[in-house]
Order: C-alpha cells, then structure tokens, then sequence
C-alpha cells in the first residue's frame, strides 16, 4: 500500500500547426491552411506508473510527448498542464522534465567520461568537485557503461542507456522517453524498459516520478512492465487506463485478442481501423469512461509557444563565461579526438596553395607586362582562402543546429555562449592557416620576398578572413535549410563579387563595395604591396598600358593609394564584421527557436 501521495500531471491540449499556401494564377494568393496535430487531448498520469503511448504511425505519440514537455515550438500549443495543480509553463517543464529523444543528438568524439563531466558542469554546476565524481562513477556502473570508450563506437544500447543517464542526472520529477527501443534487439529493449519500470515504480517518495513514454510494436514480455496505457489515432486519445482496463473494455466489446497475438498490436491496430476506432470511442461515450471532464474545464488557457530562450535568468546555471569556457573546452576536445576531418580540408588548402604557387612562379617584376599578372596573382592570394572560411563556418552552423536545440532549449546553457565560443576558436583557425597558405604562395614566387610586406598580407588577410567568418554565420542564420541557403548564397556571393573590384573597376561602385570583404582584402593587399614599388620599366611594344609606379597601378584600378586608404579599409571592415555578427545572430536564434528541441 502507498503511503504517500503521488505527484500527478493532468494535461488538457490542443496543437495545430498553420502553414502559409500559395493558389491563384501565379501563386499569388496566400491563405493560411491549419492542420490539427493533437486534438483536445486530456488526461491524468500519475507518478509510480509507467504509462506508455501506444499507436499507429503517424497517430500523434512524438507530439504528444513534445507538447506535455513544453518542447514543441512550431505550432501554436493551446490548453493546459498541469503538476498537483499548479500551471507548468516552458520555463518550470524543462526544468523539472527529462526528454529522452528518438535520436541521440551528441558530440560523438569525447568518451563517456567526458560527456558525464561536461552535462554534469552544465547542468549541476553547484555540486562540489568530489560529489561530481561520485556521480560520474555511480551513472557509470549503474547504466553499465566504459568510461573511455568514444560515444561513436556506442553500441545502439549503450547509446540509449547513456542518454537515459544523463537525463536522470537532475533528478527529473517527469521523464518523457520518445521511442527508446527503436533499432534496438528484444534483449536490450527489454532492458532499457525494465530500467524505465524501476525509474518510474518505487516505495520512496524522494525517488517517485512520472515516467511517460511512446513506444513502437512493443513485445508482449514488455507490454506486461506497463502499468497504464494510453492509445492514440489521428491525433486523439482513444483510451486512457490501465493495462487490465484496457483488455476489459476490449472483451466487453467482444473484441478478442487471439492467443499467441501481441496483445499491444492487437490494440494498436483496433484504434488504427476506422470503423473499430468509432466503435470503440462510442462504447466508451456510452460507457460514461471519461474521467477526465472535471478537469479545470472553464480555466483553459493558452500555452505560448513563443518563449524566448534568452528570457529566464533564475535557473542554475553556469555563469556565461563558465559556459563559453566549457562550450569551448568541449569543442577542442571533440576536434582533437576526431581531427580527420579538419585534415582533410587543411590538405586541400595547401593542396590550393601548391596549385596557385606553381601557376605564379616565375612571374617576376621586370617589366610592366607583369603587372597584369601580378594584379591576378594578389587577388588569388585572398579569394580562395576567404570562401574557405566562410563556407567552414556556415556548414558548422547547419551540423551543430540540432545539437544547439536540443541542448539550449534544456537551458544547458545560452546561444549567444555558443556563438561567442565559436567565433573565439575560429579566429586561431583563420590566423593559422592564412599563414601557412599565404607562406606557400608568398615565398615561392618572385614577386616578393620581403617579410614586413608578408606579415602585412597575412594581417590584412586574417582581418578579412574573420570578416568572411562573420560572413558565414549570417549566411547560416538567413535560412533554416541548408539547401536554400547554399542556393542563395552563390547569389549573395557573386555580389560581393562583382563590387570587390576583381572584373569591374571600382570607381564604377563608389558604396556597393563597401559591403565586400573581398573588395577589402583586395584593395589592402593592393595597397600594401604596390605602394612599395617605385620603379616599373615601360613595355618596349607600346601597345602594353605603361605604369612607371605602384601609385599609378592602384589609381588604375581605382583603389586607395595611402596608408589613410588602407587604415580606413580596416576600420570598416572591422565595422561591417560587426554589422554581420549582429545580423548573424539574429537569424540563427531565429533558426534555433523556430523548432521544437525534442
Ligand atoms: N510541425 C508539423 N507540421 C506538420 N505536420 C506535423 C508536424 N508535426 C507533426 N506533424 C504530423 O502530425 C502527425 C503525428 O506526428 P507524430 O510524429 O507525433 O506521430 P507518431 O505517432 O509519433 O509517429 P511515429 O510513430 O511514426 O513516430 C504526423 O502525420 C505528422 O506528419
């Protein structure tokens, strides 16, 4: 017998999601088409159960799951939920609630140490040094898993008890566990269920929680672990009871679950058919079975989907530059654990250098016939490596978005922590590899040999490369989709293009260029190599355009010929960087927040 009172989630909701639609000649008329995902779904669940959500693809169990946990976002969410009576808004769910997802979303490079150590800092930043240890340890040997083994080599299991630790970490008072036994064998399903069944079932009300959980064709051993069930179609709970209630109702119906049949799939399938469905949600109408109607019925309100991450301070949490320490710390661990990657394109970088340095090496300074060729060469030294920082960054951003949800939505920590970090560690990475590749092509040519000019190429290089970098995070933060910001990107690119003074005199784009960083870097290299060059013998063929100084080439192609041009350059680079970083931002917490993090 229980002798202490149970905690208990009531829960009344309703989500559709209002999709824009074109019709008319031309597409030109938008209308508003609204799709009811969960309809009027009501019920009341109580902590030491452990109800599962049972039915057809497609029939509304994810969305459910995500709507009662607040991590639903792309919709619009009405009604109420509630925990022994008190309202439950995004900010108290997340919380007092673990999410375990269909799909583990993780950093795949560090250990299982590591990633104890990093959620723990996250999350439980208050304990002492030796308490985290001990937590360490104990999820270790309690969820049977190898501290030094790579979360990539996980096995599906090992993956989904490690997840299931790091959920239970803060003690959560609700956990909703989406899918856990996808792509797992029966052993390990049945595992990961009894694990579930002893989280959810217990004589001590310190450790009693709600665990409520969706699940697949489960097998008849683990239909038997659960204690209540909940059976969904087209959006709408059918049944709600426990395990006996629901084979009582079936046989008063005289709908018979034959032997050696999975009971659950003959359930599922019952709801899933129509004619059965309407039999079934009639009998029980006329059986009176709802229980759930005295449930605060004229108190509905409205769950906004709406709220910003950024909004709530009063959680514990990791200071912000604690946060940006271990996002950081984090990511350098993570990169150095799986370099290859990085290899591969820092390869390819050289592998451009080599290619460009071999095309120019033997282009000397003699005669002015050169200069064409050396206006080309100048121009390559900055091009190809800027597009790499901008395209490093913005693919970054789309692999770490899903990641990003999930973990800023938990309030692991905030965006702009992860931005911050990003941006810092990005900066060694251009600095680095402008050295190496500007070395490459620099000192094999004849064109210059003089150090002071080399360190001023690379300055002027790695001012515009953290701008191209700013340039790739605003790129990622204009779409949600990779594809359509790929697509849209060459536009934007070829723009910038156009104006840096590359195919078109600049003097013919006296503003435009100004939002170009590779009119920028072209116009400071420009400045810092042709100033230098006092002398250029004229071609003996007069037909070849004679310049007798730099001075002369940098007016010919319409760029500054001062240190003043050359300051300025970068004074308003560094203000167009910021410009981007801003407007950066702004579209990547958009893309953030537009979807649920479940
Ligand atoms: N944001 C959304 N926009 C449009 N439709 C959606 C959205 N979210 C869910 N749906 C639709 O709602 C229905 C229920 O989806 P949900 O993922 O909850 O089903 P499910 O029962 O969990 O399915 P499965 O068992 O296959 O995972 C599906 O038809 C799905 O396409």
């Amino acid at each position: 017998m229980n002798i202490f009172k149970e905690d208990v989630l009531d829960f009344r909701l309703n989500f559709k999601v209002i999709k824009k639609k074109r019709s008319g000649f031309f597409n030109f008329q938008t209308y508003n088409e609204e799709t009811t995902i969960l309809n009027n779904v009501r019920g009341t669940i109580q902590s030491n159960t452990l109800t599962a959500i049972l039915g057809a693809s497609g029939s509304g169990k994810t969305t459910l799951l995500a709507a009662l946990s607040q991590r639903i976002r792309d919709g619009v969410l009405s009604g109420e939920i509630l925990l022994n009576g008190e309202v439950m808004d995004r900010r108290k769910m997340t919380r007092i609630s673990g999410f375990l997802a269909q799909s583990d979303v993780i950093l795949d490079g560090i250990t299982v140490r590591e990633h104890f150590y990093f959620m723990i800092e996250f999350k439980l930043p208050n304990l002492l040094s030796r308490e985290k240890k001990l937590l360490i340890k104990n999820s270790l040997v309690k969820f049977g898993l190898n501290e030094n083994t790579k979360l990539k080599h996980l096995s599906s299991g090992e993956m989904r008890r490690l997840s299931l630790a790091t959920e239970l970490l803060t003690k959560p008072k609700i956990l909703f566990v989406d899918e856990c036994t996808s792509g797992l064998d029966s052993f390990s399903a049945l595992s990961v269920i009894n694990t579930l069944r002893e989280l959810a079932i217990t004589n001590q009300k310190s450790q009693s929680r709600i665990v409520l959980m969706s699940i697949h064709q489960p097998t008849s051993e683990i239909f038997h672990l659960f204690t209540n069930i909940i059976l969904m179609a087209a959006g709408r709970i059918i049944f709600h009871g426990t395990v006996k209630e629901v084979a009582d109702l079936f046989n008063s119906m005289n709908l018979f679950c034959p032997s050696q049949y999975n009971p659950c799939e003959f359930y599922v399938n019952s709801v899933a058919d129509p004619r059965k469905c309407t039999k079934i949600v009639n009998f029980i109408a006329s059986k009176d079975k709802c229980e759930y109607d005295d449930i605060h019925d004229n108190q509905s309100s409205s769950l906004s989907s709406e709220t910003n991450l950024e909004d709530d301070k009063d959680y514990d949490k990791l200071s912000w530059l604690r946060q940006c320490q271990m996002i950081s710390y984090r990511s350098i661990l993570n990169f150095c654990r799986s370099p290859k990657q990085y290899l591969i394109e820092l390869f390819i970088l050289i592998l451009f250098s080599i290619v460009i340095m071999s095309v120019y090496f033997d282009i000397s300074f003699e005669s002015a016939s050169n200069v064409q060729d050396i206006k080309g060469y100048l121009i390559i030294l900055s091009t190809e490596i800027l597009y790499t920082f901008t395209y490093a960054v913005f693919t970054l951003i789309y692999i770490d978005l899903p990641l990003l949800r999930k973990e800023t939505g938990n309030r692991l920590y905030s965006l702009s922590a992860y931005y911050f970090s990003l941006v810092v560690l990005m900066i060694p990475r251009v600095i680095f590899e402008t050295i190496l590749y500007t070395a490459i092509i620099y000192f094999a040519t004849d064109v210059g040999r003089d150090i002071t000019t080399f360190f001023n190429i690379v300055f002027a290089i790695t001012l515009s490369g953290v701008c191209a970098m700013a340039y790739g995070f605003f790129l990622s933060g204009l779409f949600e989709s990779f594809f359509i910001a790929t697509e849209l990107s060459g536009i934007v690119d070829l723009i910038l293009i156009l104006v840096s003074g590359m195919y078109m005199n600049v003097k013919h784009v006296p503003l435009l260029k100004y939002i170009s960083f590779f009119f920028y870097a072209n116009e400071s290299i420009a400045i810092i190599f042709w100033t230098k060059v006092n002398t250029i013998k004229c071609h003996p063929n007069p037909e070849i355009q004679c310049f007798s100084n730099g001075t002369e080439v940098l007016e010919n192609l319409g760029y500054g010929t001062t240190q003043f041009d050359l300051y300025m350059d970068y004074f308003y680079q560094f203000i167009l960087t910021i410009i981007l970083h801003i407007f950066a931002f702004i579209g990547i917490k958009r893309n953030v927040t537009r979807s649920g993090f479940y």
